[in-house]
């Protein structure tokens, strides 16, 4: 770090807003909004429009809130923009990548705007693109590109300054499964390999579980969460039982468990069994009665596991409290 950025300690939030609100002509995107962002990978999630590139354009000093105050680490986003951009890599939702021009020669013109030598900025540009996995791309101009090397060359110039946080707008958006799980193991190695905090949004509410040590949840421009990543997936204390076959074979488990004296119901493509007080029905372990009866019904058991709540269970719970 340098300047200013030296003076913020271990543990000092990276990010701090307080009654951040930004309103456009129409709606308001930022609603009164605490948030404190530690160092390490945090997730950002909420539905379309809950406010997420809304907030990071504030973080970034690019859109000036409409009340309120945030740091970014310990600059002022009113007054102090540069710093922040100077030290803070982006990497923003749209594609905003010039199609004749190389990733190459794009991520070193990017490091030359941030004030690196031509040497290194060649140099860095190079190693954050065998990072992202573009080596052997690199010479390529990125109007052919897929849309998974525009996001691996997007997040490259993001890095080629060596931030000390970089904030990244739905990095997965447009890439199919396989894509998106490269995307986000990039994404967890910027915080374990290089120890760069990393923010990053997504409106896909399960999908930064695995990869973030701290989530936070947007709604309607509001906190609804912010909590470790292990506050929002501990054991539910249920058992979630899958086996082969379609819906017909887990129905009939259920309705087999049922009978049998266990509380159950359908969750996706297994059966969610809540175990009573003391986990036995007549004598007998939960476990072993759901084992039993799997065998007795002759169908292929897949797994038993603990259930684990997960972050759409936050905006589930919300709904059901708003109903009259
Ligand atoms: N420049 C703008 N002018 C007016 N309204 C805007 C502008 N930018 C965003 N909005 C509105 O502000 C709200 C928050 O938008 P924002 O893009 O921040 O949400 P988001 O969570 O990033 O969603 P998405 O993933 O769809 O981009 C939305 O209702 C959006 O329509």
């Amino acid at each position: 770090m340098t300047g200013e950025g030296e003076s913020v300690a271990r543990g000092t939030p990276v990010i701090r807003t307080r009654g951040i609100t930004m309103e456009y002509p129409r709606v308001r995107a930022l609603d009164a909004l605490d948030l404190d962002v530690g160092q390490g990978v945090t997730g950002l999630v909420g539905a379309n429009g809950a406010g997420k590139s809304t907030l990071i354009k504030v973080l970034l000093g690019l859109l000036a809130p409409t009340s309120g105050d945030a740091q970014v680490l310990g600059h002022d986003v009113r007054s102090q923009g540069a710093a922040i951009r100077a030290r803070v890599g982006y990497m923003p939702e749209h594609d905003c990548l010039p199609a004749d021009v190389s990733a190459s020669e794009f991520v070193v013109h990017m490091g030359r705007m941030s004030g690196l030598p031509h040497t290194v900025a060649r140099e860095r540009a190079a190693d954050v693109l065998r990072h992202v996995g573009l080596a052997e791309e690199r010479y390529r101009v990125m109007g052919g590109y897929s849309t998974g090397m525009k996001q691996r060359a997007k997040l490259a110039q993001a890095l080629v300054h060596d931030p000390d946080l970089v904030l990244l707008d739905e990095p997965t958006n447009g890439l199919d499964p396989a894509s998106r799980d490269d995307m986000l193991d990039l994404v967890r190695r910027i915080g374990t390999d290089f120890g760069i905090s990393v923010l990053v949004t997504s409106h896909l509410l399960g999908e930064l579980e695995r990869v973030s040590d701290h989530v936070v949840v947007l709604d309607g421009g509001r906190l609804l969460r912010s909590s470790a990543t292990s506050e929002f997936t501990e054991a539910t204390g249920t058992l979630l039982v899958e086996v082969l076959g379609t819906t017909t074979e887990r129905d009939r488990l259920g309705h087999a468990l049922a009978e049998r004296g266990l509380q159950c119901h359908p969750v996706d493509g297994a059966v969610e069994v809540v175990p009573p007080p003391g986990g036995e029905v007549g004598g007998v372990d939960v476990r072993d009665l759901v084992r039993d009866t799997v065998i007795d019904l002759d169908l292929g058991l897949v797994r038993i596991q603990e259930g684990r709540h997960r972050i759409q269970d936050v905006f589930a719970v919300r709904e059901e409290v708003a109903q009259p």
